[in-house]
């Protein structure tokens, strides 16, 4: 038999558990990777974690071999207890997930742009008078932006402001279900026999939470839809995702509706909170290189001539575009991108890679390789132009939106946002002194998603300064 590959050899029964983070564990495996390789193997109580540091492995594996590695692990308590995997990100690949993802591929494709766009370009006027209004809640208005962006998108809702009980409700179930699929919170997910344990079993409480994330999620979610079809039946109905599945469907079965409304409350629950971190990097990073900001002003100012940006400026503003993919390499949002699995024992380069193994994608470590992109840690635009290097300073939105069947079926919807809020940002305002609301310095963090610390910034209007 060949061997696995090489890895930390851990603790008997733990194995390399209780050295992995819960925050930021991919700087952990960048590290060990320097020691066992882009191939590496991190045992983890009873489950085998294959990490993958290199472009290479993860071409030859996730895109090339897309049909082995496009599962997603068992997640006892998310998946199962609290009922997620009936949702396209955390469904098993099949049937189903290949349905759910055909809808949203259907959705946000070349043809439904014209519409995304108009609601993406009113929803960011919105958000620039209200930056005007109160700089200082930045971050409000930002999570804003992408909510109403994304639920009118989806359901045609209109989301007046943050405090909208609606998006509470929403904001609240997801908080829930991130702490359900929190990798290592639960026992259950490390001894999955534990599940037949009944609710009212001393130390069962993860049963109750399981059974209240569900009840839950499954209420909001058909809260949400069905807010959608009483717009379709008053005639009320602005173009969304359900509105246009309901108006092609004339005779949904009760499966299609499930179908339906499990497929768009993923929009929000994958679309939020990615976004968000995105257009905080974003502001970040403009704070804190005022020439780039000056530089990417100029491009702004010279296309648009003093209207507002729309989206489709993008393809006239190289540079802006170019800073952008800085904003994806500095801060991949998803930086292990989100777990595949692979359920046949396979090999590669030399080694076994075990049945049953959660694949771990380190696109954290990919995007800030010194032999892809040189200076890692600096932000330099103008590294994309320099094409003579084939080899050299890839497109980080190719790793940023991970791979093979389950890359992002919403990248297109998420650079849009991105671009136009950018733009639009960088036409009305001069972002400024950047001051860490925590420590010394600004790092990003998270448990799965990264994101800046908090910190304050300067936005003036440009009219004024
Ligand atoms: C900056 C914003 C975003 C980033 C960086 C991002 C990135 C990612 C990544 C890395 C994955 C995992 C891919 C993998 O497993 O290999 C993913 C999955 C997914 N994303 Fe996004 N995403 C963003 C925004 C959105 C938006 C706006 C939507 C709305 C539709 C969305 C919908 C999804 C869905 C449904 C999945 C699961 C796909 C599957 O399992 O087949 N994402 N995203």
């Amino acid at each position: 038999r060949l061997p696995v590959p090489p890895g930390p050899r851990g603790l008997p029964v733990f194995g390399s558990a209780l050295e992995i983070p819960k925050e930021c564990s991919w700087l952990t495996f960048a590290q060990w990777a320097k020691t066992y390789g882009p191939i590496m193997h991190v045992s983890c109580m009873t489950s085998s974690i294959i990490v993958l540091s290199s472009r290479e492995a993860i071409i030859d594996l996730l895109e090339k071999k897309n049909a082995v590695y496009s599962d997603r692990p068992i997640m006892t308590m998310a998946g199962e207890l609290a009922g997620l995997k009936r949702l396209v990100a955390f469904a098993p690949y099949g049937q189903r997930h290949r349905e759910g993802r055909k809808l949203i591929t259907g959705a946000l494709g070349p043809r439904k742009a014209p519409e995304l766009h108009a609601i993406q370009e009113a929803k960011t006027l919105v958000f620039i008078s209200r930056l005007t209004e109160s700089p200082a809640e930045f971050r409000t208005h930002i999570r804003w932006l992408v909510a109403s962006i994304v639920l009118e998108a989806t359901y045609g809702i209109t989301i007046d402001s943050y405090d909208d009980p609606f998006l509470l409700e929403v904001e609240k179930s997801l908080a829930e279900i991130s702490d359900v699929s929190a990798p290592g919170a639960y026992l259950v997910d490390a001894i999955p026999s534990l599940k037949y344990v009944p609710e009212w079993f001393p130390a069962a409480s993860f049963k109750r939470i399981a059974r209240e994330t569900r009840e839950r999620s499954y209420a909001l979610e058909d809260k949400l839809y069905q807010a959608a079809r009483r717009q379709l039946d008053r005639g009320s109905a602005t173009p969304s995702f359900v509105a246009d599945l309901l108006k092609h469907n004339y005779d949904p079965t009760q499966d299609d509706h499930t179908l339906y409304a499990e497929v768009a409350v993923m929009f929000y629950g994958a679309g939020a909170d990615t976004t968000v971190s995105s257009i905080l990097s974003f502001f970040l990073i403009m704070a804190t290189h005022p020439d780039i900001q000056r530089k990417a002003q100029a491009e702004v100012d010279s296309v648009t001539s003093g209207r507002l940006p729309i989206c489709s400026d993008r393809e006239d503003m190289p540079y802006l575009g170019a800073v952008l993919k800085e904003v994806h390499r500095c801060n991949p949002v998803l930086p292990l991108a989100l777990p595949h699995y692979v359920r046949e024992e396979d090999v590669y380069a030399g080694y076994r890679i075990p049945a049953g193994s959660t694949i771990l994608p380190n696109t954290w470590a990919i995007l800030h390789d010194p032999e892809l992109y040189p200076h890692p840690d600096e932000v330099i635009p103008e590294r994309y132009y320099d094409c003579s290097n084939g080899d050299l300073n890839p497109d980080p939105q190719d790793f940023a939106f991970g791979y093979g069947r389950r890359v992002c079926p919403g990248r297109t919807l998420a650079e849009d946002t991105l671009f136009i809020v950018a733009a639009s940002v960088l036409a009305s305002f001069n972002i400024t002194s950047v001051v860490p609301l925590k420590g010394e310095t600004i790092e990003y963090r998270g448990g799965a998603i990264s994101h800046p610390d908090d910190f304050a910034c300067g936005i003036l209007p440009r009219r004024s300064t």
